[in-house]
């Protein structure tokens, strides 16, 4: 396999410097640069805490995917940079790798057609981990019989987001095989606002931020007389890089934007 050389941006970040780590164990991967808000300039090794990897930091963005080459940036930054990086790489060729989430509908519909037009294979993952991938696509079968649900997504407290990227995709999943409906008694009050979550098409989605957490979710099913609770939990960020290193292999052979881990696993 040929080497694919990588812009990592935010490497400092929980997730980010996961990706130098899973970078330097992957011999076909190197790192080409990184995208920080600090250290211009500076080589990546000499940084505390971070991999000891030979790469520049650039803080400008532009001259990063400008001057570098390339062939894929992971963004693991925040919702507007996230965005604004992705659209940068599209415009130089290079291809983008995204978990940043937060993304509006408008921002991923943009972000498509650039990347068709630039004929650029883009990955944007809410999720990388194959056990949430399971419980999105185990939820969305359960959702076939079990039209009544509530999703329960749980985060460490950086979070900025919510609900999560995750949450977000597993309510677009099940709005494909579920009937907008409402959930609950119909003349339900809420006596404190926000008491039974974000309404999605009738769907409850309840998003808890609690220090000690990492990645959680939980999507409940009720029927007559049962109930079906379908649980991911990450509990190490690792449990994200197999699936940043399976998006960067497929990054290159793609040349269309894929929203989803599912559309690239068997
Ligand atoms: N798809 C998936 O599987 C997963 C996605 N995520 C998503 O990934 C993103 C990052 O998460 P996480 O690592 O936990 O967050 P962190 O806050 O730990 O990391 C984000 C990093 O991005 C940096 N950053 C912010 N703005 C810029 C910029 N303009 N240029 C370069 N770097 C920048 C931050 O720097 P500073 O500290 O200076 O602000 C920080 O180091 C989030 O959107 C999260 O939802 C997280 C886990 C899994
Ligand atoms: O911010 C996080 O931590 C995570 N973000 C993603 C999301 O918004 O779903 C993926 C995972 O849940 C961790």
């Amino acid at each position: 396999m040929e080497t694919i050389k990588v812009i990592v941006a935010g490497p400092r970040g929980k997730m980010g410097s996961e990706a130098l780590n899973m970078i330097q164990r992957e011999q076909h991967l190197s790192l080409a640069a990184c995208i920080d808000r600090e250290n211009d300039g500076i080589n990546v090794k000499d940084i505390h805490g971070l991999p000891d990897l030979d790469a520049l930091i650039y803080t400008d963005a532009e001259a990063c995917l400008n001057e570098v080459e390339a062939d894929v940036l992971i963004d693991l930054t925040t919702p507007d940079n996230g965005y604004i990086h992705t659209k940068l790489a599209l415009n130089n060729g290079v291809r983008p790798v995204v978990g940043t989430t937060g993304f509006t509908q408008e921002q991923l519909q943009e972000l498509t057609s650039l990347a068709e037009e630039k004929q650029l294979g883009t990955v944007i993952a809410p999720n990388f981990a194959i056990g949430a991938v399971l419980m999105m696509q185990f939820s969305k079968w359960a959702a076939k019989h079990f039209p009544d649900v509530e999703i329960i997504e749980k985060h460490h407290d950086q979070k900025l987001d919510a609900p999560s990227g995750t949450a977000v995709k597993t309510a677009e999943l099940i709005k494909e095989v579920r009937n907008p409906h409402h959930q609950g008694h119909k003349d339900e009050k809420e006596t404190l606002p926000g008491a039974r979550g974000a309404d999605e098409e009738g769907m409850r989605i309840h998003s808890m931020r609690l220090p000690g957490l990492v990645a959680h979710q939980e999507v409940v099913f009720g029927g007559l007389g049962e109930t079906l609770t379908i649980k991911h939990d990450s509990i190490h960020r690792e449990s994200f890089m197999s699936g940043v290193k399976l998006a960067v292999e497929k990054a290159v052979e793609l040349d269309t934007l894929v929203y989803g881990l599912e559309h690239l696993l068997d």
